[in-house]
């Protein structure tokens, strides 16, 4: 049997960064944010869904999707950025599932599944435990805003497009508290795979 660990927090919280100690500690990572890449490559139904109703304004010259105006739509428009979800959720959800069953097949007994949006999309009901990668608001916009090159308030747009921080924090059934330096979230990360790693 396989323990499925789920990884989320929420925007700029660290999710990716733990995910590579995970990674780095030989643990397979099923990462979301590259199933929400893949069903929208060019020639992919997620694609042709999103030009349908969104418009050839989402495209760009070399036919790939602008990642960048979509990001500013649906970040500042709630009702766009349902209409995205239900266009995407079930093709992102077939594709984290393949390759869930894929790591299961190769007999892993624990895979993390990286999901941005678990609480949101309902997904906890398809792990055993969650882990939210927790960091105050304040330092979440701080690392959004240097990451993305964003000003205070697209960066405050975005953490709010999410459940908060605070919340899923509550939900969790293990937190790992990213505030302070990577080796110290290292450590953390460290601590719980020589507890859960033969479970
Ligand atoms: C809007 C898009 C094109 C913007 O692309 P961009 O390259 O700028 O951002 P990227 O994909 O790296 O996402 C960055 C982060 O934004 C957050 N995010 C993405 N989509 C959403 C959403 N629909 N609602 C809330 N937060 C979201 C996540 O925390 C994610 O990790 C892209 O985020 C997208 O296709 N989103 C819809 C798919 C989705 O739901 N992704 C989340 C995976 S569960
Ligand atoms: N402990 C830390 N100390 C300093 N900077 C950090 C730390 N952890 C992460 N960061 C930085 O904060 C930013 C956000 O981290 P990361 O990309 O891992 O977040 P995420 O939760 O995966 O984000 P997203 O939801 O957008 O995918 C990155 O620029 C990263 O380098």
């Amino acid at each position: 049997m396989s323990y499925i660990l789920g990884l989320t927090g929420s925007i700029a919280t660290g999710k990716s960064t733990v995910a590579k100690l995970f990674l780095s500690a030989g643990i397979p990572v099923v990462d979301a944010d590259l199933g929400a890449r893949a069903v929208v490559l060019p020639g992919a139904p997620g694609l042709a869904d999103i030009i349908e109703h969104f418009g050839e304004a989402y495209l760009l010259s070399d036919g790939t999707l602008d990642r960048k105006r979509l990001g500013a739509l649906i970040f500042s428009d709630r009702e766009k950025r349902k209409e995205l979800d239900v266009l995407l959720k079930e093709r992102i959800n077939d594709w984290i599932q393949a390759e869930k069953e894929r790591y299961i097949s190769e007999g892993h007994n624990l895979i993390v599944l990286d999901i941005p949006l678990l609480y949101e999309g309902g997904y906890e009901d398809s792990c055993d435990a969650v882990m939210v990668v927790y960091v105050p608001e304040e330092l979440q916009v701080q690392r959004l805003m240097s990451r993305n090159h964003l000003d205070a308030d697209e960066a405050t747009r975005r953490m709010q497009s999410q459940l908060s921080i605070e919340k899923k924090k509550e939900l969790a059934d293990f937190v790992i508290d990213n505030s302070g330096t990577i080796e110290e979230t290292k450590k953390q990360v460290n601590d719980w795979l020589l507890k859960h790693r033969t479970v």
